[in-house]
């Protein structure tokens, strides 16, 4: 048994307690004095000082801040008693005083007031102090307190990663493929660094909730046998202004003693949101500061002297900083995305290891009847089915446990996503490829890598994964108008198809406006409106997405004519898509009905599809907007 250290020393917590004890013995007294002073001074109430005054009985008066204290006439018209009053804030009381007759003076805040109010500013903080320090010793042992700035990355070191193995992890084959290599460069950093080969520094796994990620990481660190330091984005940035940067620094010193190790970051997102979206008023400061203190570790260590290697995961890539993905920085990303059919018996099979199955069960046909579920919904699933077997009895999990488990977890789901009719999943497939196909020939438009409709989530129906092929900051004219006509890809093929729109392209729609407009209105790329910022939308100085920098005022007329631009750049984009899905019909209908029937379309199959789409016949093209500029094609 390991002996457990006292979290603090015995002789230091008696000092602590003893401080406790004085502390509060002073705060009663303070609370104490001040009502000490006038005691032996008959009071009156302020009104009854105001009358005196107002019928001339008051001789003098010295005017404190707390306290009025006057002294009245006597019969004979000597000075007589001496009352107290506390005074009520009254600018005219001067004036009142002066016309009455009283010959009056302010009184200085009295002698004690820097004691009291040197115990009235200590006290308190130090009690806090105290208080906190005798909790933090009761349990929260030294780390706490006095360690804000410690990273609180949980280690696991060998010893405990090393039973996690890629065979723990299914249904990821690509992604794994890819970590491989990061093992080898963990085991034998040597062997790349003689070549002068740079090893990454960065990589990020990029998927939806409970496809594996973490398990991955762990699995990285196990397969290479080196330490795993974990930690969540969102645990950087909680508390005070500078404790998220100096945990980053923290964290980092740690790992560079253990190298080669593995530093894991969950919810990257969490500190590395795009900065350009920050709040206005430097509200992100504490996400700031850390991110850049992120950044400036990833670039202060020398690859080849400390295997460092920085793992993290997001599902949300599109919101991160871009400077986070530069060379040398998370320079790698690895998709971890749902299963398919054959990944999803994979994982089925891991997680029946720990449970006894009865002689019919069909992993398969479970594996058939949970499209869309994530690694962790199946894992879920099967301690769902083996938690059903004990209640009703069973002594194996037998497939109507299975079955009847399936139902309640979809059930949990279709609560966050419903589940898609026939129609619907052909009105997905064919509205995804329009996407993939038109971004095949459009210029500018990110490599797509995959095709899905797969069900995930409430806001995709189905989706087009498009990875950017390079980092860019700079995008022309063109590239823009490419991007355009490929989120117009979608709802061009519900068109083309099935002669009627759906709702799911609204946020499609939405962002193709969201570009037109910004090209219109930011990047000076309408001849129109020529090269001039405006702004019409005044936005608020507090909205979240920080668009904070209200500019001029908007004409009636230029906003007229910002509307007609915009509204020609997104038709033009919607008569190109439609032109080069007329184009490739043919093709359009084999790749939606093996979608249809695969679920997914990625990798060389995909590549071997995109290859064939022809560029239109440029004469189809119908361009809208009248003073938009031709497009050359
Ligand atoms: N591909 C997989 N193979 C086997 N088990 C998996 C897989 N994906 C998820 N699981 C199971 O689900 C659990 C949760 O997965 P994990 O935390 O790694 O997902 P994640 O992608 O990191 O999720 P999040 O984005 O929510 O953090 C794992 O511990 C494991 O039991
Ligand atoms: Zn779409």
């Amino acid at each position: 048994m390991a002996v457990k250290k006292d979290p603090q020393p015995p002789r230091t917590r008696q000092i602590l307690n003893i401080v406790f004890i004085v502390l509060s013995g002073l705060l009663v007294l303070s609370l104490f004095l001040p009502s000490n002073f006038s005691t032996q001074i008959p009071r009156e109430p302020y009104s009854m000082f105001i009358h005196r005054v107002q019928d001339h009985e008051v001789l003098r008066a010295s005017v404190g801040q707390d306290e009025i204290r006057y002294q009245v006439r006597d019969d004979q018209g000597n000075p007589g008693e001496v009352y107290a009053t506390t005074p009520i804030f009254d600018l005219q009381l001067p004036n009142l005083l002066e016309e009455n007759g009283v010959e009056f003076a302010a009184v200085p805040p009295p002698k004690n007031q820097w004691f009291t109010n040197l115990l009235g500013w200590i006290i308190p903080p130090l009690i806090f102090v105290a208080v906190w320090r005798l909790f933090l010793a009761r349990g929260g042992g030294t780390q706490g307190a006095l360690s804000i700035g410690k990273s609180r990355a949980r280690v696991y070191v060998e010893g405990e990663t090393a039973k996690i193995t890629f065979d723990d992890v299914a249904g990821v084959d690509e992604a794994k493929a890819e970590l491989v290599e990061i093992v080898d460069f963990l085991k034998t950093p040597g062997r790349f660094t003689q070549l002068g080969a740079r090893i990454p520094k960065g990589v990020l796994l990029v998927g939806p909730p409970g496809t594996g990620k973490t398990l991955l990481a762990k699995a990285v660190a196990g397969e290479a046998g080196v330490p795993f330091f974990s930690i969540s984005g969102s645990e950087f940035v909680e508390m005070f202004v500078g404790v998220g940067s100096s945990r980053v620094r923290d964290l980092f010193e740690q790992a560079k003693k253990q190298s080669p190790c593995i530093i894991f970051i969950d919810e990257l997102d969490a500190i590395g949101k795009s900065r350009s979206t920050g709040g206005f008023y430097g509200g992100n400061d504490e996400r700031e500061q850390t991110l850049n203190q992120l950044l400036t570790e990833m670039d202060g260590f020398n690859a080849s002297e400390t295997t460092v290697i920085v793992l993290a995961a997001t599902n949300r890539p599109e919101s991160l900083d871009p400077a986070l993905l530069r060379p040398g920085r998370f320079d790698r990303q690895v998709l971890v995305d749902r299963p398919d059919l054959r990944g999803r018996e994979a994982i089925l099979h891991i997680h029946a290891q720990g449970v006894r199955l009865a002689e019919d069960v069909e992993l398969r046909t479970v594996a058939m009847r949970t499209p869309g579920f994530a690694g962790a919904d199946l894992a879920n699933l099967v301690n769902e089915a083996a938690l059903l077997a004990a209640r009703h009895g069973h002594t194996a999990v037998t497939q109507s446990d299975f079955d009847e488990a399936i139902e309640r977890v979809i059930a949990g789901l279709e609560k966050k996503s419903r589940a898609l009719s026939d129609r619907e999943k052909r009105i997905v497939a064919y509205h995804e490829v329009g996407h993939a196909l038109v971004g095949a020939v459009m210029p500018g438009t990110d490599r797509v890598e995959k095709i899905s409709i797969v069900p995930r989530g409430m806001a995709a129906l189905g989706y087009t994964l498009q990875l950017p092929t390079e980092e860019r900051f700079l995008r022309d004219e063109m590239e823009l108008r490419g991007q355009i006509a490929t989120l117009l890809g979608g709802r061009s093929a519900e068109e083309l198809v099935f002669g009627r729109v759906t709702t799911g392209a609204a946020n499609d729609l939405k962002r193709a406006t969201d570009l037109a407009e910004q090209m219109v209105t930011s990047f000076g790329m309408s001849k129109v409106l020529g090269p001039l910022a405006y702004d019409r939308s005044q936005r608020g100085q507090f909205l979240e997405d920080g668009l904070a920098n209200v500019r001029r005022a908007v004409s009636n007329e230029t906003a007229k004519a910002i509307d007609a631009e915009v509204k020609g750049l997104v038709e033009q984009g919607h008569q190109q898509a439609l032109a080069i899905l007329q184009a490739n019909h043919a093709l359009l209908e084999t790749v939606a009905e093996t979608l249809l029937a695969d679920e997914v379309i990625e990798g060389e199959a995909l590549k071997q599809f995109l290859q064939r789409v022809q560029p239109p016949d440029t004469t189809a093209v119908t361009v809208a907007g009248p003073a938009m500029a031709q497009v050359p094609q």
